[in-house]
């Protein structure tokens, strides 16, 4: 089957960039984008390309490529639907807030309506690809959503999560390691595979494009973002022990990554891990496992949040104490918000949980970040829920310029591995700074012995000075 026009529900930070990179490599598809959001859809549309929706090193000519030729965003749902072959379901796929598994089971609602909206405006069957992380077994439920209330239509379903990382995302969807499709083994699945496969090919090689089952492609999606955090969480656990031993995590990752079977990858301890996902993965991937009764399966994941929490938590603490033991009234500039460099995504960045901790204990924070807006600042703050919205502006102030941020401040901490902070003057920073001044290097970027050398206190993830 020749797919000639593709929809992608959802233009967020996967539907996007996804999306300009298959119209980029495929010039005879028409592939349309829509959203229910119409400002997402018009910063899309936006003649700035520095003010598209998601910041992403190269989206900008990617975009720009395809834009109008082959690439379209637009509201009208319905409309690209029913023109489409073959339909992206990539919508959001949020912890659910409420009611049963809230706080772990992944909330579905977006996803089924997509299902429903499908079904209502197809005309002619369809393959619909589920794009979005979702738990293992949803295709099902998608499934019987469409055959019972389509028109009497045919739709395959097919997984094609996303391991594209924010930040380096055009990259990871150009040279990606594999691309994964899971369908049925009927004729009919195999033939949407097959399809699917066609539209990789254009720039993927075959032999990086796998495919599998359903059930063993969805749940691939959870086991990886699991096992890439669980790495981080291994990591940072070491980080303590080599804060009280004398032992430097740098150099035990680097013994420990030398080893083939260990890799080299991934072991970069910090102030804990961000971003959408990690977080939210796993915390459903502990909630299916309990569904089935499988608690000692639910317990292991688990504990990789829990050292996440922890790490977030140390690293708070341990600015309090090097502050005397008091932090309030004291002003501690924040290089970084967002959850890692090169994005402009804050979600569950572990800068929120810090600056919540710290703002109990009354420290005044001056956020600096080159991508991060006052506006999303605050709002990550006020959905926390701590404190009103007036007492979190009391608290926080957001500047544009690093040097102005940190004037007069009693600390530093570094939250994000933005490069530009190695280029800044440490030795200007020092001289506006109340003395003594202090570093808290969150991402173990900086050059910890030259800021001491300048007469900075300095404390790293995991290294005892
Ligand atoms: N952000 C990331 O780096 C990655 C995310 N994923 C997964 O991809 C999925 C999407 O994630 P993001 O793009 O980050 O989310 P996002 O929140 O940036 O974008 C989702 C978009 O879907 C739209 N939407 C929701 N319901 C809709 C509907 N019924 N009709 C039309 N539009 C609708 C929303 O308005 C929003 O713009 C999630 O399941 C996530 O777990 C997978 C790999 C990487
Ligand atoms: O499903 C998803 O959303 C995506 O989640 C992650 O991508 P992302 O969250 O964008 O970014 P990562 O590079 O994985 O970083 C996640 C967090 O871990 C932290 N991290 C990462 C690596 C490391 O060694 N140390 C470390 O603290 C980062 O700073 C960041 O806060 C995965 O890497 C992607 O493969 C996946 O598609």
């Amino acid at each position: 089957m020749k797919i000639t026009k593709i929809c992608c529900i959802g233009a967020g930070y996967v539907g996007g960039p996804t999306m300009a990179v298959i119209a980029q490599k495929c010039p005879e598809i028409k592939v349309t984008v829509v959203d229910i959001n119409q400002a997402r859809i018009d910063a899309w549309n936006g003649e700035d390309l520095d003010k598209l929706p998601v910041y992403e090193p190269g989206l900008d000519k990617v975009v720009s490529e395809a834009r109008g030729r082959n690439l379209f965003f637009s509201t009208d749902v319905n409309k690209a639907i029913e023109e489409a072959e073959m339909v992206f379901i990539s919508v959001n796929t949020p912890t659910k807030t409420y009611g049963e598994g809230k706080g772990q089971a992944a909330d579905l609602k977006w996803v089924e309506l997509c299902a429903r909206q499908i079904a209502a405006a197809s005309t002619t069957d369809k393959i619909v690809v589920e794009k979005s992380t979702l738990p293992v077994r949803t295709a099902q439920a998608v499934k019987d959503i469409l055959d019972n209330t389509g028109n009497g239509l045919k739709f395959q379903i097919l997984s094609n999560p996303e391991f594209l990382a924010e930040g380096t995302a055009i990259e990871d969807l150009l040279f990606a390691d594999r691309v994964l499709i899971g369908g049925d083994s009927s004729p009919e699945g195999q033939e949407a595979i097959q399809a699917l496969v066609d539209i990789y090919s254009h720039w993927i090689p075959r032999e990086k494009i796998l495919t599998t089952n359903v059930w063993s492609s969805e749940l691939s999606k959870l086991t990886a973002n699991a096992f890439l955090a669980q790495r981080v969480s291994s990591i940072n656990a070491i980080s303590e022990l080599c804060e009280v031993t004398g032992a430097d995590v740098n150099e035990v990752a680097r013994a420990i990554g030398a080893d083939s079977r260990i890799g080299s990858k991934f072991l970069k301890a910090s102030v804990g891990f961000g971003g959408s996902c990690f977080q939210k993965d796993i915390l459903n991937m502990v909630y299916i496992s309990r569904s089935y009764g499988l608690h000692a399966v639910a317990d292991y994941w688990e504990q990789v949040i829990i050292m996440n929490d922890h790490q977030k938590a140390r690293f708070a603490k341990n600015i309090i104490k090097a502050l005397y033991n008091t932090v309030s009234g004291k002003k501690i500039t924040f290089f970084g918000w967002a959850f890692k460099k090169d994005t402009n995504d804050t979600r569950e960045s572990a800068a929120i949980y810090v600056a919540d901790y710290l703002i109990s204990e009354q420290a005044q924070i001056c956020v600096y970040d080159p991508k991060v807006s006052a506006e999303k600042i605050y709002a990550d703050l006020d959905y926390l829920n701590t404190r009103s919205s007036e007492e979190n502006r009391k608290y926080v102030t957001v500047l544009s310029d690093p040097y102005e941020a940190v004037d007069s401040a009693h600390a530093v901490a570094v939250l994000t591995e933005w490069d530009e902070f190695l280029e800044y003057d440490w030795d200007k920073i020092f001289q506006s700074m109340l003395q003594p001044a202090q570093i808290f290097d969150g991402r173990n970027i900086l050059p910890h012995k030259d800021l001491s050398k300048i007469g900075f206190r300095v404390k790293a993830i995991g290294k005892s000075f």
